[in-house]
């Protein structure tokens, strides 16, 4: 019972957290939590692991960074929507997320460069959204449930069927043992970056012609990879996932660039690896990056293990141990490598200061660079750039 002096709430943030009468849509953990809220971007069911992302900014590269094939995405940011969307913001064809969930209504654009707005362009690419959830509490609960398996409906006669939805949540076999690169890589032929509808028609700057010729192994790479390696001088051809060693010999690359991507390292292993191990075997300058980084190590005779907590934001402190230099990078990853399964000339160089996670390994007299984050993903905005020029700096020498 409230006093009887108590004055009456007078703010807005003394209303109740959701009064909307009708939930148009909601999301259901497979331990029967439920979250209310209204729906947003595209009707329809969604079903996938449950993590949660606390970037600032970038929910355009977020949700189209194809390694979060198979993941609803949870804002802790509650203001998506205000810079809109735009096609030089893509960092993939499409998204591969399967929806997302947010604290806010989508905010409208207002920036120079939207295009379009935010809740359009996600109706457009399937995406199935809700907002007005209490992301703080859903941060907690993935926290708690070590990424849970969640289900999104979103329908606006508000109609669902609970029990159905946590048993589609309950069935879905999560992550782990996982191969979703092949869903997402290149299909067909090798293509040069950077030359070509798939590149220039979007404004990109053309990549050089000449230069270091790199191969981009294509696990679900996100196109700042690209033009980050066309900006520091090289030469890109990007092939699909399952391309072979022999393969990749024959477009003479002068290094090869395992991408980032999606699902369990292990699970793209029995492809990925046999061509990872051969490249190493001639000497080629391989870098990492990720997924890259997870399939780096694996071939090299480590091990990767799913992570009680993944790492997903842009202000994930990165310590080297060799210099003690900390970097504030950009992570999304919810495997890691192993740092006891290593073998002894493979060295743990970077770990991460939020839980101690291997963040880059060095190989003994070999010329690989391997690196959890994402040092395309601009998270100072410009502090992890340099490890392209080293990488093709690694390539010349
Ligand atoms: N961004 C990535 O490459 C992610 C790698 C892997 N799918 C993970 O979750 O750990």
């Amino acid at each position: 019972m409230p006093h009887a002096d108590t004055p009456e709430p007078r703010s807005r943030l003394a209303k109740p957290f959701d009064p909307t009468p009708l939930a148009t849509a909601v999301l259901v953990l497979a331990d029967g939590t439920v979250f209310r809220g209204q729906g947003c971007g595209a009707e329809g069911v969604a079903v996938g692991e449950v993590c949660f992302n606390t970037a600032m900014t970038g929910y355009q590269e977020i949700l189209t960074d194809p390694s979060y094939a198979g993941q609803i995405i949870t804002f802790t940011f509650p203001h998506i929507g205000n810079v809109g969307v735009n096609p030089e913001d893509m960092e993939a064809e499409r998204p591969a997320a399967r929806g997302f969930v947010l604290r806010e209504p989508v905010t409208g654009p207002s920036n120079w460069r939207a295009a379009q707005d935010f809740d359009a362009w996600a109706r457009g690419h399937g995406l199935v959204g809700l907002s007005g959830v209490d992301t703080r509490a859903l941060t907690r609960a993935v926290r708690r449930g070590a990424a849970p398996t969640g289900v999104i409906a979103h329908n606006p006669d508000g109609a669902f069927d609970l029990a159905d939805l946590q048993a589609q949540a309950a069935a879905w076999p999560g992550l782990a043992g996982m191969d979703l690169a092949q869903a997402v890589s290149t299909p067909g032929e090798p293509r040069p970056w950077g030359q070509g509808a798939w590149s220039v028609a979007k404004g990109y700057a053309a990549a050089p012609e000449s230069g270091p010729h790199i191969v981009v192994v294509d696990y679900g790479t996100k196109h700042n990879i690209l033009r980050n390696l066309a900006r520091a001088g090289a030469r890109v051809t990007v092939v699909p996932a399952d391309t072979t060693a022999e393969a990749i010999a024959a477009l003479k690359p002068d290094g090869v660039v395992l991408s980032n991507g999606p699902g369990d390292p292990a699970a793209t292993a029995h492809y990925a690896v046999p061509t990872i191990r051969a490249l190493i075997h001639t000497g080629m300058p391989l870098y990492g990056i990720c997924l890259g980084h997870q399939l780096l190590s694996l071939a090299l005779g480590g091990k990767t293990v799913k992570m009680a907590q993944g790492h997903r934001g842009a202000n994930h402190p990165v310590k080297d141990l060799a210099t003690g230099r900390v970097d504030i990078t950009s992570m999304n990853h919810g495997f890691a490598v192993d740092p006891d399964s290593l073998p002894a000339d493979v060295k743990v160089t970077q770990v991460s200061l939020f839980d101690g996670s291997v963040c880059a390994i060095e190989a003994e007299g070999r010329k690989i660079l391997s690196v959890q984050q994402h040092p395309e993903a601009s998270p100072g905005p410009q502090d992890s750039f340099a490890l392209f020029d080293r990488f093709l700096a690694m390539v010349k020498s």
